[in-house]
């Protein structure tokens, strides 16, 4: 029997730079598992099923993490879709509830990575055989290839695609990043926690222009949790007040559109945030116009634009001046990233999808202290992978 699927229980570690704390993914996920389970009031024992995000680990690394949890001998998933990979098991925890298979699952994400750039897919550079070489390739034929970080190329040259045909401007992307860094401040959890001008943000270091390192998601270790729960199960542990409501969920993944225009900006993922979005207003009967906080994919600070004109917050080629009119930050029409998003509070891979929605919990609860989000009734998380996967998830305090 269908029912509805309500968070009742979030967690998450500090996110840190990679090589700076001693501790295991099973460390992290141990962390951010108790503090889902205490935050829910709930001991492990009443977990039915684990789906389990990560990217850079072995197979059965689900397990690994989850059996510090105990040793209870439910299932669990190991699942992983690039940069969504943490919504992808959030995404599995809701269905795994609403379809009525458990009243009760933990899902879980993690990431210990490295310092400096990642590979953009490709092992060890050959993107013949990577799962995102028809993404790059889109790029190489417009673009070329520069000696930059891959990830960083592909969303660079996505962003030097919208300066040239809506008249983006660098101080515009900047402002993303200033915005982010300066939410970040009252974020203990955030990898950094510096406020920078956009000034600061242009002067930095150029990644691949016009992205400076101020404006790149770094690359971080840590993990987070959420308890995804029935109805029934809300009503039978007393959990109402404590309760979140996921209201509609969806995935999308790449169609021809994604390559027919031989645009960064489609092979990066735009159009699949915008079908992941249609979805869910069209299953919620709710739009943007009734969000108050979101909690988006700022893997670079073009990202952010680009998802502001996916989720229908303005018209094409009009984010940079959203942004810039601080509609996006407190006071505004919006709270977006209230959290610091992943430029300013890190993103390892698995966690992130679940840590939005972390911040979105203790946000619609009135619970997120010097960022809370004043009277924040509706919350959307978007997260979104290369290769590709967008999730958008619509959230409603119950
Ligand atoms: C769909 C998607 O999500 S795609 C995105 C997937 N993620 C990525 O691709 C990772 C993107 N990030 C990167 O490639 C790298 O972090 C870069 C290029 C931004 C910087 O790389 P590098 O300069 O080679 O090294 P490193 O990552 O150690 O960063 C250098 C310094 O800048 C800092 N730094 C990196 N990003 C940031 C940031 N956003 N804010 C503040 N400081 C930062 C690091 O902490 C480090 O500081 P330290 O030298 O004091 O220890």
């Amino acid at each position: 029997m269908r029912t509805k699927a309500y968070v009742v229980g979030v967690g998450m570690t500090r996110f840190e730079k990679p090589e700076t704390r001693d501790w295991q993914y099973w460390d992290m996920a141990r962390e951010a598992g108790t503090g889902a389970l205490t935050d829910a009031g709930i001991p492990y024992s009443a977990v039915e099923q684990v789906p389990v995000g990560y990217c850079f680990q072995a197979s059965t690394a689900g397990q690994r993490a989850a059996y510090e949890l105990g040793l209870t001998g439910v299932p669990v998933y190991n699942v992983n879709n690039n940069c969504a990979t943490g919504a992808t098991a959030l995404m599995l925890a809701r269905q795994f509830v609403e379809g009525g298979a458990s009243d009760c699952v933990l899902a879980l994400g993690f990431e210990k990575m490295a310092r400096g750039a990642l590979g953009g897919g490709a092992d060890g550079g050959d993107f013949a055989t990577s799962p995102v070489a028809r993404h790059y390739a889109v790029m190489a034929a417009r673009h070329g290839f520069e000696m930059t970080p891959p990830t960083a190329q592909i969303f660079g040259n996505a962003a030097r695609e919208h300066m040239e045909r809506y008249g983006t401007t660098e101080a515009q992307l900047a402002a993303v990043g200033a915005k982010n860094h300066r939410h970040s401040a009252n974020n203990p959890y955030a990898q950094f926690q510096d406020a920078y001008t956009v000034d600061e943000i242009l002067a930095a270091r150029t990644v691949h222009s016009p992205l400076t390192k101020l404006q790149c998601s770094p690359t971080s270790d840590g993990a987070a949790a959420a308890v995804v729960v029935s109805e029934r199960f809300v009503e039978r542990h007393g959990l109402g007040e404590r309760a979140v409501e996921i209201v509609a969920q969806a995935m999308a993944t790449d169609t021809e559109e994604s390559f027919a225009s031989g645009s960064c900006i489609d092979v990066v993922g735009q159009p699949m945030s915008r079908a992941a979005a249609r979805q869910v207003y069209d299953s919620a009967g709710l739009g943007i116009e009734d969000v108050d906080v979101v909690e988006l994919h700022d893997c670079f600070s073009v990202n952010e634009l680009l998802t502001y004109e996916a989720l229908g917050m303005c018209e094409p080629g009009e984010s940079g001046k959203l942004v810039e009119s601080g509609a996006t930050t407190y006071g505004g029409r919006w709270v977006v990233n209230p959290s610091g998003g992943l430029i300013s509070k890190g993103h390892p891979l698995g966690a992130t999808g679940i840590a939005q929605v972390a911040e979105l919990t203790w946000q619609l609860r009135g619970e997120a202290r010097a960022r809370q989000v004043a009277d924040a009734c509706v919350g959307l998380a978007h997260n979104v992978g290369l290769g590709g996967a967008a999730v958008v998830t619509l959230l409603r305090r119950a």
